[in-house]
Formats: C-alpha cells, sequence, structure tokens
C-alpha cells in the first residue's frame, strides 16, 4: 500500500479441497476470504505478494499439478481460470461483459469450453440458465439490464458451464431470495457430486449447512478452525470461540452478536487476532495460537463459560 504499509489478508491459510466435496469458507466481512480465492486465481491486483504454494492436482497423475501460485499469467489464462477453476465472482455485474447478452456470453463460453455445435447451442444456452435459475425470457438482456440477483445467476450459470473440476464460488447466494438461495446451493452442490471440487465462500451460514462436507472459519486473515460441517453445525459445535460466536449470532440460534469488531489489517495484534473479543482470553493469548487439530485457539479444550 502507499507509504509502504502492508495488509496481512491472509495469514498461513492451510487446506486441502478433495475431488467430490465441498468446502465453505466462512468469516466476517474484510477477513480474507475473497484475498485467498484471487490469490488460487491468480487474480490478485498487481502490488500482492503471495508466499507458500498452492497445488492444483489433475484427475490422472501427481505430476501434472500446477502451483497456482507461481504458474504464469499465461498457463494460468490458457489452463486454468475457466477450464480447471470456474469462479464464481463476488461482483458479478463487474464480471460480466457489459456488451453482450447474457445468451450470448453463455454461448460463447459453451463454445469455447464445451465445443458445443452451433446446431446444439440454443438449448444448451437454455439448460445452462436454467441449472442457476435465470429466467429464459431475460436471456437477451445486458448486464446492466440485470438486477444484483439476476447478474448473480447469470454468473453462476457461466461458471457452472464448463464443468471445472474445481469451483470457487464467492458469495454465490448473495441478492437471492431464500428458496433460490437454496436452489442455488443445491446445484452447486451437484457439481462436488459429480465429482469435481468445490470451495464456496459465503456468509450465509445455512446455505454452508446445508451443502459443505467441511467448513473452515477465517478470522482476521487467518484459518482458525477447519472441520467436519456435520460436527461444526450439530453436536459438539464448533470448538473455536469465534466460530462459536458466529454461530451464536444467528437469528435462528441465539440472535446474540460477537461484541466488538475484527481488528484492521494493517495493525494486528501480536497474539491472537481474536482475543481482544473473546471470553476465554487469558495471558496465553498474548501468542498466536498455531492451527492444531482443526482449531488455532489455546483455549478451545475448555468447558464454555455460560
Ligand atoms: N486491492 C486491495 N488493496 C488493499 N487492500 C485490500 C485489497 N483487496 C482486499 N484488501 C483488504 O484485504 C482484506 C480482506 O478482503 P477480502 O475482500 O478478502 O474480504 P472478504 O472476507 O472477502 O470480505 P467480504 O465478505 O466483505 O467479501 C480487507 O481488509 C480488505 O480491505
Ligand atoms: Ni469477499
Amino acid at each position: 500500500m502507499r507509504g509502504g504499509r502492508h495488509i496481512a489478508a491472509v495469514t498461513g491459510a492451510s487446506f486441502d479441497l478433495a475431488a467430490g466435496q465441498c468446502l465453505a469458507l466462512v468469516g466476517e466481512s474484510g477477513c480474507g476470504k475473497s484475498v485467498l480465492a484471487s490469490a488460487l486465481l491468480g487474480l490478485l491486483p498487481g502490488n500482492a505478494q503471495t508466499a507458500g504454494t498452492a497445488l492444483l492436482h489433475g484427475e490422472a497423475a501427481a505430476d501434472d499439478a500446477v502451483d497456482l501460485l507461481t504458474a504464469s499469467e499465461r498457463t494460468l489464462a490458457r489452463t486454468v481460470r475457466g477450464r480447471r477453476i470456474g469462479l464464481v465472482p463476488q461482483s458479478p455485474a463487474a464480471h460480466l461483459t457489459p456488451v453482450r447478452t447474457v445468451r450470448g456470453q453463455l454461448a460463447e463460453t459453451l463454445r469455447e469450453l464445451n465445443r458445443t455445435p452451433r446446431s446444439a447451442l440454443p438449448a444448451a444456452v437454455r439448460a445452462a440458465a436454467d441449472r442457476a435459475a435465470f429466467p429464459a425470457e431475460l436471456l437477451d438482456r445486458y448486464p446492466h439490464e440485470l438486477s444484483g440477483g439476476l447478474a448473480q445467476r447469470a454468473a453462476t450459470a457461466l461458471a457452472l458451464v464448463g464443468g471445472a473440476p474445481l469451483l470457487l464460488a464467492d458469495e454465490p447466494t448473495t441478492g437471492l431470495d431464500r428458496d433460490l438461495v437454496d436452489r442455488t446451493a443445491d446445484e452447486l452442490r451437484r457439481h462436488a457430486d459429480d465429482g469435481r471440487a468445490l470451495l464456496m465462500i459465503t456468509h450465509d451460514l445455512a446455505a454452508a449447512q446445508r451443502i459443505a462436507d467441511r467448513v473452515a472459519v477465517m478470522y482476521a486473515g487467518r484459518i482458525v478452525e477447519l472441520t467436519d460441517a456435520a460436527g461444526f453445525f450439530g453436536t459438539p459445535g464448533p470448538r473455536h470461540p469465534y466460530a462459536r460466536g458466529l454461530l451464536a449470532a444467528l437469528p435462528e440460534r441465539d440472535f446474540r452478536p460477537i461484541p466488538g469488531l475484527p481488528p484492521e489489517l494493517g495493525d494486528l495484534p501480536g497474539g491472537c487476532a481474536f482475543a481482544p473479543r473473546c471470553p476465554r482470553a487469558t495471558d496465553r493469548c498474548a501468542s498466536a495460537p498455531v492451527l492444531a487439530d482443526g482449531v488455532a485457539c489455546h483455549h478451545a479444550e475448555e468447558p464454555v463459560r455460560a
């Protein structure tokens, strides 16, 4: 940033995601979810720095793995984006081509990724739109003529077209009514059930609960809990105090917000970033806990205070 300031948008994130699985990445606004997704697609701004590895394996041998963090722009553009990794972007309006109708964009994507023959295009376009509940009668609209929810559906339809082995869906249910949320989530789940992988970034814990196999909770740029969805949403529940707070804040649960605000990522405390808001914090939290056995907290195993 200007003045030599750094923002640690994502720190030490480590996870794997297998074919056939859905991992939900959840956390408050600004915690680094989209930056993580952008890093995997080589779409970070030019001033961003990355370290580490992000291996994308192919279906066959391990030797066709690509390190997404070091791959060339050429490789990413030609073989990764759209083909090996599909993206439902967080701001679909900004990603849709402004001068082409939804029909035109779907047709082009079908031709490019699936080699759909011209004669089969009209039906294929309608089928692709239908998968994301995009109304057939609005296919001739341009992106600026779409509401947020419709743009979202168009972007989801486009992302599903290629059947990419990994789908990154960044807030794919924003702006949709509850029944459409469920329908969209189920369609994304089907993508995973077809033997592909789905990384779903979402604020919507109900949608995550509906379709995720595993959950990763991010706080202030770090994954603080990574665990099976069934145990997370059911019994025994989350183990990290922040994750417990996220669930407790839901209207259908306690409806009790976590007090305080997340820290500035440009000015993170030395120890556990959640400590200032944490009911369990002690002196031990002055050192940053590492993710071990699925949770990054010095007090994860202690009984919860009422
Ligand atoms: N291009 C950028 N330049 C500077 N800071 C950025 C940039 N992009 C993201 N950030 C910062 O990185 C942090 C993480 O942002 P990110 O968009 O990943 O959050 P998020 O978890 O996706 O939140 P939301 O739920 O609001 O989409 C934020 O604090 C944001 O201000
Ligand atoms: Ni985001």
